[in-house]
């Protein structure tokens, strides 16, 4: 078997001291692999979001280790771990984050670019994952012209755009009709399973946490295997 994409070990993080102290995890172990699907379900405040941000290097731990493709990032300095997100994590939002005043076309190209990618092959790469994720058609569209179904399958193409080994969602579908959040599933289910990556989505939608390969949850500063 091929190696993990994402690797955990005994991840601990607090915030704050004192009686401001909150111990969010505290021997967190979590690993995924390829094309695996791990949705996370817990209650507001468990720390859904703060293992998210810990995952997308956007965080560090107290203590643990972390490893993504098999890099162990405890030792490297920031530019290291940017480099590292930008080059192995995807990361997608409640709210799109799309920038306003560039379509659809441009939003997924954007961080092609800013990778270094010539502008015809970074646009070819955005038609394709607009097509597959059902929202070609609309390539030219600015993000407020755009339905909060089409919006958040093009923030889902953007975070796939550098082909991201680990996709991350924070409530993806959080502010979106039950019928909108599954289109948008289908369509980060079916992406995922395409480019090999490895998923962990926080969602508090149990239809369609049930889907994913394996679902999370958070007890006692613990990631565990949970049933629904
Ligand atoms: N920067 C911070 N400083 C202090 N405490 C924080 C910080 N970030 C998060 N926390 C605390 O850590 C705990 C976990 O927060 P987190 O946002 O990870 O929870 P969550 O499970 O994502 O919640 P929700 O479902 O409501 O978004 C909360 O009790 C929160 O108050």
């Amino acid at each position: 078997m091929s190696e993990p994409h994402l690797v955990l070990r005994g991840v601990h993080r607090h915030y704050g001291e004192g009686d401001k102290f909150v111990r969010v995890l505290e021997a967190a172990d979590l690993t995924l692999n390829g094309g695996e699907l791990v949705a996370i379900v817990a209650p507001s405040g468990a720390g859904k979001s703060t293992l998210l941000h810990l995952c997308g290097l956007l965080e560090s731990p107290q203590s643990g280790e972390i490893e993504i493709m098999g890099i162990e990032t405890s030792r490297l300095g920031d530019r290291g771990r940017t480099q590292l997100r930008r080059s192995t994590v995807g990361y997608v939002y409640q709210f799109h984050h799309l920038l306003p005043e560039f379509s659809a076309l441009e939003n997924v190209s954007m961080p092609q670019i800013i990778a270094g990618k010539p502008l015809a092959e970074a646009e070819k790469r955005s038609r394709e994952l607009l097509d597959l994720l059902g929202v070609g058609p609309r390539a030219s569209h600015r993000p407020a012209e755009l339905s909060g179904g089409e919006q958040q399958r093009v923030a889902i193409a953007r975070a796939a755009a550098n082909h991201p080994r680990v996709i991350l969602a924070d409530e993806p579908t959080g502010n979106l009709d039950p019928a909108t959040s599954d289109l948008v599933f289908d369509a980060l289910f079916g992406l995922i399973r395409n480019e090999g990556a490895a998923a962990l989505i926080a969602t508090h939608n149990h239809d369609l946490a049930r889907r994913a390969d394996r679902i999370v949850t958070l007890q006692d500063g613990l990631v565990v295997d949970h049933q629904l």
